[in-house]
């Protein structure tokens, strides 16, 4: 049964018709989501512990808090479940990850980075002594640090950083400063109030050169008072979009003397006598950026699929227009063009699910390689996760827009849950690499493999596609074949690759500098970078749903959900599939007809298909979402606990209304209208 913690209210006969008629078992496909029922147990049984902690019953809904009561709320919270999870002996990664997604739900808290950045960076990064000196203290929350990176001048462009490093050998210190009001830091999460370390990244220099971007355990604040350290000046940044209870903050440092031992030496070095010792990689220094590019595609799928499962809820109560005269009004789900507009969205939040899943495992195991000191599969990695992080993040927020759209007006309020997960999830098109740069840098790793292709040579397997025949034409029929869609995008990917590459060739050959042409093929370039994702994408669904071990009918469903992820995206980008005459307009007119059998195929799943992502009300925390389906009762309720409503006449009725009345009264306007 997926949760409801929707107490004795009778459940809205709409929504409770569409789980008699579902056509699979929704448990089977939550199973399946969620690698196997002993997973879903332990899920479950760890969000319930966490939400019947009475700390973390709220006195009223979030948005009425202000951003200080957000803030401390959440900071309390945060620490309470520290201490909780200690007492339980909590312990597993996925225990802890799913207690948390109980506890704040669409929230980044006060020591969120903390817990995501700073510790694995010290851990990744770090010596075996610095690891001994920081990570336990880190643990017991002595030491509080975040990722300080961004400056006011520069995100983007690591290496145009300003903060300096500087070795003084005589006191076996780094002095670190912020020269001018550009190097400034700016943006870092948790950095404002909370935090009493960081790690800094600082162009380093020794012996009077410079060595580019290294990172440094910066200490802020002092461990006992918590007052900011002489040399040191930081605050919090002010109100943002969303991420009310995150103190992203700015810092300036002035000749700020750290140890040497503060630099962090696994992989780039510092001697005693100022020596540098330089890295295998010198991108290795970035490797905290690609840990979370990598997490940041199964974290937008989480947001897409929240969104989905309250606005396909809702459309299933929420009944609008008689279709017939007299006759009954439709539920707005069996709109085809409400249809269009989100089963495509729950198709995409599966198959986000899936990649996320991949690019996770992908990392994992050349992660793995890299610490045995085996470098050859980092830029297959870079260009992997940053790649699927543009393209997962502009995705998902771009549909949980639509899905807001979808509710109509109550989607707009924010008792509708969504848009607070719009506000947490589309900073990811922004933070750890600007979307179109992440997207620049994939594309650059395609260039390389198509001059690969050009001289014969052979390409990892995970671009090997790229050398395709492109005069082949699409093998599409009327059963729309799995296997037909793959080819569909690898053959789209291939010739757009090719077709930047030789845009940024022609130029070169035309005189311009490689750096100049490249620039001139950029946008081409990103849509070669756009199309190569979402062939990953696609084939790791197709692949998923090929190799999945589950009941025929749950297997039935999930292959509906992969094609019409799959052709969607191909009427969604006609124009590139159909550029060479890989399909011919048959085949178009096959494809459409398909798009909207799915669209009937999915409607009688639609709910079961939401419900099987297993989101607890409280973690959805939003009226229109209820697994009840009472959506009225909850916006009803939602609305008399505005503070706005404590009175029933203003006091600003008093201040401004009544003397403008009785101003008009004396003044020359007629006593009756
Ligand atoms: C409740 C939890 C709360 C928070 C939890 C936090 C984490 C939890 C864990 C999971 C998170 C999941 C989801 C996220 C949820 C919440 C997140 C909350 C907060 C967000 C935190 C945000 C933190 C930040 O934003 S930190 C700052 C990030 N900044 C950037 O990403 C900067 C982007 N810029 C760059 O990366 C680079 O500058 C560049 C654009 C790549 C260019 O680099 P540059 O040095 O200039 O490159 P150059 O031209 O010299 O050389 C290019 C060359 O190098 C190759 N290259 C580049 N990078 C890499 C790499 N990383 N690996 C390998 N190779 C690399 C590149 O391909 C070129 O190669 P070639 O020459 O073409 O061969
Ligand atoms: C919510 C949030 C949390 C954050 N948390 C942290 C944190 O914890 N730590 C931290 O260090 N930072 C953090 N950041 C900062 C974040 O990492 C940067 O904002 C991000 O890397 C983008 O850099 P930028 O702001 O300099 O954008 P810019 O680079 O100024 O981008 C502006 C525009 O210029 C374009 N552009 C820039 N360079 C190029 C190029 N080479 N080619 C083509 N187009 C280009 C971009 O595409 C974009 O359209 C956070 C930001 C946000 C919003």
């Amino acid at each position: 049964m997926a949760s409801a913690g929707t107490g004795k209210m009778t459940v809205n006969p709409d929504i409770a018709k569409e789980r008699r008629n579902a056509g699979f078992h929704v448990e089977n496909l939550t199973n399946f989501i969620y690698h196997g029922p002993e997973r879903v147990r332990r899920r479950r049984y760890m969000q319930n512990i966490a939400l019947q902690d009475p700390v973390m019953k709220d006195s009223k809904p979030w948005a009425f808090r202000t951003r200080e009561e957000e803030y401390e709320l959440s900071l309390r919270k945060q620490l309470h479940v520290l201490q909780r999870q200690k007492d339980l002996g909590i312990t597993d990664e996925f225990d802890k990850f799913y207690y948390n997604e109980a506890t704040a739900p669409n929230e980044n808290n006060p020591v969120g980075l903390h817990f995501g950045m700073f510790i694995p960076t010290i851990e990744k990064h770090g010596t075996e002594e610095q690891k001994k000196k920081f990570v336990q203290p880190a643990k017991d929350l002595k030491i509080i640090g975040t990722y300080v990176q961004t400056e006011l001048g520069h995100g983007t462009f690591i290496r145009g950083l300003e903060t300096t490093a500087t070795f003084d050998p005589k006191t076996q210190e780094f002095i670190v400063d912020t020269p001018t009001l550009s190097a400034t830091k700016y943006w870092p999460g948790n950095l404002g109030k909370t935090v009493n370390y960081c790690i800094l990244m600082a162009q380093l220099y020794s012996q009077g050169k410079c060595q580019g971007p290294h990172m440094f355990l910066c200490p802020l604040r002092d461990l006992t008072t918590h007052q900011s350290l002489p040399g040191v000046e930081l605050g919090d940044i002010g109100p943002k979009f969303g991420f009310n209870a995150n103190d992203n903050g700015y810092l300036r440092l002035n000749n700020f003397r750290i140890p040497r031992i503060n630099m962090l030496m696994r992989y780039s070095k510092v001697l005693e006598d100022g020596t540098y010792v330089k890295p295998a990689n010198s991108k290795l220094s970035y490797g905290s950026m690609v840990m979370i590019r990598a997490s940041i595609v199964g974290a937008v799928s989480r947001a897409l699929a929240q969104a989905c499962v309250i606005s396909v809820r809702y459309s299933a109560v929420r009944r609008q227009t008689e279709v017939s005269p007299g006759g009954p009004e439709a539920q707005i789900l069996d709109y085809q063009t409400q249809q269009y507009k989100l089963f495509p969205l729950v198709a995409t939040a599966y198959a986000y699910h899936f990649a996320g899943q991949a690019v996770q495992s992908n990392f994992l195991n050349i992660s793995k390689e890299i610490e045995a000191g085996n470098l050859q599969q980092m830029p297959v990695l870079h260009a992997l996760s940053a790649g699927l992080k543009a393209f997962s993040s502009w995705g998902a927020s771009a549909g949980i827009e639509v899905c807001r759209m979808s509710c109509g007006g109550h989607g707009y309020s924010l008792a509708s849950g969504l848009p607070k997960i719009y506000t947490n999830i589309t900073p990811a098109c922004t933070y750890e690499g600007e979307n179109s740069v992440m997207m620049l840098q994939t594309a650059r790793y395609l260039f390389e493999c198509a001059m690969m292709v050009q001289k014969g040579q052979r390409l990892p397997d995970l671009v090997s596609y790229l050398s395709m025949d492109l005069s082949a034409k699409s093998c599409m029929t009327s059963d729309v074949a799995l296997g037909c869609l793959v080819k569909a995008y690898q053959h789209r990917a291939a010739r757009l690759t090719n077709a930047a590459t030789a845009v940024v060739q022609r130029h070169i050959n035309e005189g311009q500098k490689p750096t100049d042409a490249f620039n001139m093929a950029s946008t081409q370039l990103t849509w070669a970078a756009r199309a190569h994702c979402h062939q990953y994408v696609v084939k790791v669904f197709v692949t998923t749903v090929t190799e999945a071990n589950i009941d025929d009918r749950t297997k039935a469903a999930l292959t509906t959900l992969c094609k019409m992820y799959a052709v969607n995206g191909i009427m969604e980008n006609l124009g590139e599939f159909l550029q060479d005459q890989f399909f011919n307009t048959d085949q178009v007119d096959i494809l459409t007809r398909k798009m909207m059998t799915l669209l009937a195929d999915v409607r009688p799943d639609a709910v079961a298909l939401v419900d099987a992502f297993d989101y607890h009300d409280k973690v959805l925390d939003s009226c229109l979402g209820r697994y009840d389906g009472n959506v009225y009762y909850a916006l009803y309720e939602y609305a008399k606990s505005s503070p706005l409503n404590e009175k029933d006449v203003l006091d600003s009725f008093h201040k401004y209304i009544k003397p403008l009345r009785e101003g008009q009264a004396t003044s020359s306007l007629p006593s009756r209208l």
